[in-house]
């Protein structure tokens, strides 16, 4: 793993793309992939979804090559998304080893993108999501890029519950956020971001929708929840950039590029500092953790085997703690597909870093 020193200057941005089930982020990864390829930009790219069946690109690391998620299914009795939640903690009980590889390339490539699963609860909310961001953002400057599917973003009501996701999102991640109305070649995203600037065009839009009955939320209660929720988000708004994208046809991912350069500024000055704060403070909180359970357990020990040799002699010392905790790793390596031979390790790039990139 690259030094502390080494940390501070990867500059290269990280950005991890969020978004509901079928707003596109696959189809965006891909253009903003070939954009960059065409620009003489190649990214480096990794997959967090264990439960796709085709990524239409080539990816770096990819959680499918080191975790069954059927296999995880199968072995655990779990559904689809119970199968997803534990497939990212097994991932991420080798993030040390991901983000070796990744600090080791990011230097020579000029983004990071990370694709995520359509479930975001199961990323966003799930332990293993926390642990994964915070290692891409204790390395490099990392950007939340939320896309919208702006078609189907049409309804106030709709358009409030999908800004109050990427609200609950931004609080919860601690993140620079870009939102990304993609499918814009099927809806102009206008409306949005005058939603976004204009308070009045959204309270219009309110009272069109109060008139019409038969669109959704027509109702007095929730135009005036919708009314009260507006006001509460638009200080949301102002920490946000918001671009237009369509995936298909490529438009707005200069804009894009442009709104990551400025994330990745305002990660520098107001987000560093908060990242670290965050991660020192977890890591206390672990450490403190592990010498309570290890006292307990020595301590429940002691008093099982001969109350007198309690304090001499106790029953399980640290290494054979820490020997433990190796069984679990082997545990989790048992996850590991038999059919990549180099594990999480992309088997194509992990031996050429050996040489060059070691010192
Ligand atoms: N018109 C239009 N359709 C798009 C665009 N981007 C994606 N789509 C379509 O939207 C659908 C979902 O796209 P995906 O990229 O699979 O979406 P996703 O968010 O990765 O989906 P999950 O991984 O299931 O969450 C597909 O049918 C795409 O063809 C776009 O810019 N314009």
């Amino acid at each position: 793993m690259a030094t502390s020193e080494e940390k501070q200057e990867l500059q290269t941005p990280a950005i991890v793309c969020i978004g509901m089930a079928g707003s596109g982020k696959t189809t965006f990864m891909q253009r903003l992939n070939s954009h960059l390829h065409s620009q003489d930009m190649p990214p480096y790219i990794i997959n967090l979804d264990p439960a796709v069946l085709n990524v239409p690109f080539g990816t770096n690391i990819d959680i499918r090559d080191s975790v069954n998620y059927k296999e995880v299914m199968k072995q655990y009795n779990l559904g689809p998304n119970g199968a997803i939640i534990t497939s990212l903690n097994l991932f991420a009980t080798k993030v040390d080893q991901v983000l070796g590889i990744v600090e080791k390339r990011a230097g020579a490539v000029s983004h990071v993108l990370v694709d995520t699963p359509g479930q975001i609860e199961c990323f966003v909310w799930s332990a293993s999501g926390a642990i994964l961001l915070d290692a891409l953002a204790s390395a490099m400057p990392t950007v939340i890029a939320y896309i919208v599917d702006t078609p189907r973003t049409t309804s106030p009501a709709t358009f409030m519950s999908n800004m109050l996701y990427a609200c609950s999102i931004l609080y919860k991640t601690k993140l620079p956020m870009i939102i990304v109305f993609n499918k814009t070649d099927a809806a102009d995203a206008t409306f949005a971001t005058e939603w976004m600037t204009d308070f009045e065009s959204f309270q219009a839009a309110l009272r069109d929708m109060d008139e019409d009955e038969n669109t959704e939320g027509g109702s007095g209660y929730m135009t005036s929840l919708m009314n009260s929720m507006s006001l509460v988000l638009e200080e949301f708004y102002r920490h946000l950039d918001v671009v237009s994208v369509s995936a298909y046809t490529g438009a707005g991912m200069d804009d894009f590029l442009a709104a990551v350069d400025k994330k990745v500024t305002e990660f520098n000055t107001d987000y560093k500092a908060e990242v670290e704060r965050i991660k020192e403070q977890r890591e206390k909180e672990m450490e403190q953790k592990k010498q309570k359970d290890l006292n307990r357990l020595l301590k429940d020990m002691g008093i099982k085997d001969d109350k007198s040799k309690k304090t001499e002699e106790p029953a399980m010392t640290i290494s054979d703690a820490e020997e433990e905790d190796e069984d679990e790793d082997e545990f989790a390596d048992k996850f590991v597909n038999p059919e990549d031979a180099e594990g999480i390790l992309d088997v194509d790039e992990y031996p050429e870093e050996e040489d060059s990139d070691d010192e």
